[in-house]
């Protein structure tokens, strides 16, 4: 089954690799490179990567568009994309050879409603049961309820939508009634925190504010963890699971990646404990590489074969439990 991918606000990032970024001081960096990214345009790389057939869906600005265009002739990506006038951002990434990344979103074209309208039109096919990723923020223009709108829209026809969406666009996501919230959510902590309006201290908080999440009725609630991997949490249980290595290099787009598994696992069917292996094993494949690509299929295998969840409540006691 083709699975939809949604990008409002893609991006290309420019990735500038520096010994040590010191601000206010002059710096030479040793490389640079431009890669099609944005979330959604990262989700739909990695599950076409996967051997996932994909559409995208969303904006792109029309006065830089070939980077794109690239990628999806390159990964056989269905090109849904509303042109839209003006160029779309770049994001500037300062990559420090320690691993360190700072950065930078520049803003980019101004969408119209009309634009997000014709998005929705696209989308008015999907069905029950069928998946439609929603990632990233929105450019200036937009309604900020644009993408809980899409969510409502879709869930109420029985779609499962899996959001990775932050700031005032997961607020309205996550204040949708029941029967129009997503099936999934993939904040990472600062969000949910953002969202949650305080720190979790505990980790014990986090794991609270993903459960009342599943109880309000979103199915699957990952929070995403950095080098600690992510929570998972269902009605079926609740594990951490972590990537049983960690690469060195950009871990832009690694939350994508995760993404993409979370999806591919549910298209599936995967049960919590093989879901949160596979969606770690994106991540992990993706780590150390340059732009969202993921390795082949056997390298991402044993990956999930190698990651060990385990129970969230083990994870949120451990000594130090800081999150
Ligand atoms: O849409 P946002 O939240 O501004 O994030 C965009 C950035 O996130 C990434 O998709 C990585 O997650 C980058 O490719 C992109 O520059």
């Amino acid at each position: 089954m083709t699975m939809r991918c949604v990008s409002f606000n893609p991006a290309i990032d420019q990735t500038v690799t520096l010994e040590r970024l010191v601000p206010g001081e002059v710096v030479r960096a040793l490389a640079v490179r431009h890669d099609a990214g944005g979330k959604g345009v990262n989700v739909a790389s990695c599950l076409a990567d996967a051997g996932q057939a994909v559409e995208l869906h969303g904006l792109l600005g029309r006065d830089n568009a070939a980077i794109f265009e690239q990628l999806f002739a390159a990964k056989g990506i269905a090109d849904r994309l509303r042109r839209v006038p003006g160029a779309t951002r770049t994001n500037v990434k300062l990559l420090e050879t320690g691993g360190r990344t700072t950065d930078v979103n520049l803003p980019g074209f101004t969408a119209a409603e009309a634009d997000a309208e014709a998005v929705f039109t696209g989308l008015a096919q999907v069905g029950a049961g069928e998946l439609v990723v929603i990632s990233g923020s929105q450019p200036a223009g937009l309604a900020a309820d644009t993408s809980a709108r899409l969510v409502a829209a879709l869930a109420g026809r029985g779609a499962r939508v899996v959001a990775d969406l932050s700031g005032v666009a997961l607020d309205a996501v996550l204040a949708l009634p029941p029967g129009a919230l997503p099936h999934a959510v993939k904040p990472n902590r600062a969000e949910l925190e953002a969202w949650a309006g305080r720190r979790f201290d505990e980790r014990a908080a986090l794991v609270d504010a993903a459960r009342a999440l599943v109880a309000r009725g979103i199915a699957l609630v990952v929070v995403s963890l950095g080098t600690d991997g992510a929570a998972f949490v269902s009605a079926d249980g609740a594990l951490q699971a972590a990537p049983p290595r960690l690469a060195t290099g950009s871990t832009v787009g690694a939350g994508d990646a995760m993404v993409a598994g979370i999806a591919s696992a549910l298209a599936d069917g995967l049960a919590l404990d093989a879901l949160a292996r596979r969606a770690t094993a994106f991540a992990a494949g993706k780590l150390g590489r340059e732009g969202a690509h993921l390795p082949p299929a056997a390298e991402l295998d044993a990956l999930a074969a190698a990651v060990r969840p385990q129970p969230l409540d083990v994870w949120a006691a451990a000594p130090g439990s800081r999150t």
